[in-house]
């Protein structure tokens, strides 16, 4: 495998140990530019609808201008979204730039949700900046939340078009099911036990839903019928889980220079992440010593006050219980699924293979 870091980090050297078993991704960091660079412009334009000061609190969150106000070139995400919905209007047969109003739909909900997410969390690192509410304050960031949101719809309807009618329905059903996700998510922390199905069917809505959007709304755009935006829909659908879980990895053992947030954000958190869960369900020693220590964790009236080290001691019982390896492994069970899923579309084959080259990254990311 070759080892290669795009102008953006998009590194794609195997970065944990979900990334045994993919091919080279080499190419990835082309397509990731590509889909930035043609959403780039329509979502700018979106967000100066906004009225002040939200138009300029949406362009902080986006990296275009520091919290100062001066023009930035600052961490905008990876674009992974944008970059289904151009390939999926691709494997309709369609030009890239059929699938860019998708695209732009699709980033402005998941940035919504990011907005949404941080305040909840009360997460203070986002992007490698501080997060809007903290910036901002909470009402900016519910307000800006909910103008991307409003634009998401905006940008798809204004088409006028049978597809877009489709498209804007496919999104809804899509964004009902983050939002489900993110309710699972956080009603999880306050449980003692979640089940490793549990733990999979929320992942899939708060994550998988919005890439298998991506990927489907792109290809209806692109001209595609309903069985073929709903293959791409399974390939985007498993894409997320395997997303998901490699979340979870850097969630707890992720190098927070290349994450962008806090060391341990998912330990902080009480996340019942994957790692948590399968480690809780191995049984064995490690696993017991976990389940008394998080349920001791719970009541605690110091938690927020913890020490690297004591977060340090709960990674290390994860990982000597297994919920790492097994999870890396449900990474790359997704991640096989996703393209075998491919197989039921025809398509041109570089857009196969980008497609297949895009999911091979998200195994290997390191953030
Ligand atoms: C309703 C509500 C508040 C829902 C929240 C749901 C939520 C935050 C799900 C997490 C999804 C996820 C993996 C985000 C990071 O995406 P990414 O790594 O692609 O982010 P990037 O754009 O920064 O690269």
């Amino acid at each position: 495998m070759s080892s290669t870091t795009g102008t953006r980090g998009e590194s794609v050297t195997p970065a944990n140990p979900a990334s045994d078993t993919v091919a080279d991704t080499t190419d990835v960091t082309a397509l990731l530019e590509r889909g930035r660079a043609l959403s780039t412009p329509v979502l700018r334009a979106a967000v100066d609808r906004l009225a002040p000061p939200m138009d300029t609190v949406a362009a902080y969150h986006f990296g275009w201008i520091d919290a100062q106000g001066r023009p930035a070139d600052g961490d905008g995400g990876k674009a992974v979204r944008p970059a289904l919905a151009l390939l999926s209007a691709e494997a309709a047969g369609a030009a890239a730039e059929a699938g860019i109003p998708g695209a732009v739909a699709v980033e402005l909900v998941h940035n919504f949700s990011l907005l949404h997410d941080d305040l909840m969390d009360g997460d203070e690192q986002r992007r490698h900046r501080d997060t809007v509410w903290k910036v901002h304050g909470p009402a900016q960031a519910i307000l800006v939340g909910d103008g991307l949101f409003a634009l998401a719809y905006d940008i798809l309807l204004e088409l006028g078009t049978a597809e877009a009618g489709r498209a804007a329905q496919r999104l809804t059903t899509a964004t009902r099911k983050l939002i489900d996700g993110q309710a699972q998510d956080i009603s999880y922390e306050h449980r003692e036990r979640v089940t490793v199905e549990e733990c999979l069917e929320m992942e899939g809505n708060k994550t998988g839903a919005l890439l298998a959007c991506a990927c489907s709304i792109g290809a209806v755009l692109g001209g595609a019928d309903d069985r073929t935006a709903d293959v791409l829909e399974a390939y985007g659908h498993h894409l997320g889980l395997a997303f998901q879980a490699v979340d979870d990895l850097l969630g707890i053992w992720g190098d927070p220079e290349s994450t962008g947030k806090q060391t341990w954000s998912d330990l902080r958190q009480r996340k019942k992440s994957l790692p948590v869960v399968a480690a809780l369900a191995a049984g064995g020693p490690a696993s017991e010593r976990l389940g008394e220590l998080l349920a001791a964790d719970a009541k605690s009236s110091d938690f927020d006050s913890f020490s690297e080290e004591e977060f340090a001691a709960r990674a290390a019982l994860i990982e000597e219980a297994g919920g790492r390896e097994w999870t890396a492994q449900e990474a790359r069970r997704q991640h096989a699924v996703a393209i075998e899923a491919l197989h039921g579309v025809d398509m041109p084959e570089p857009v196969r293979a980008q497609l297949t080259a895009l999911a091979d990254f998200v195994v290997v990311r390191k953030r």
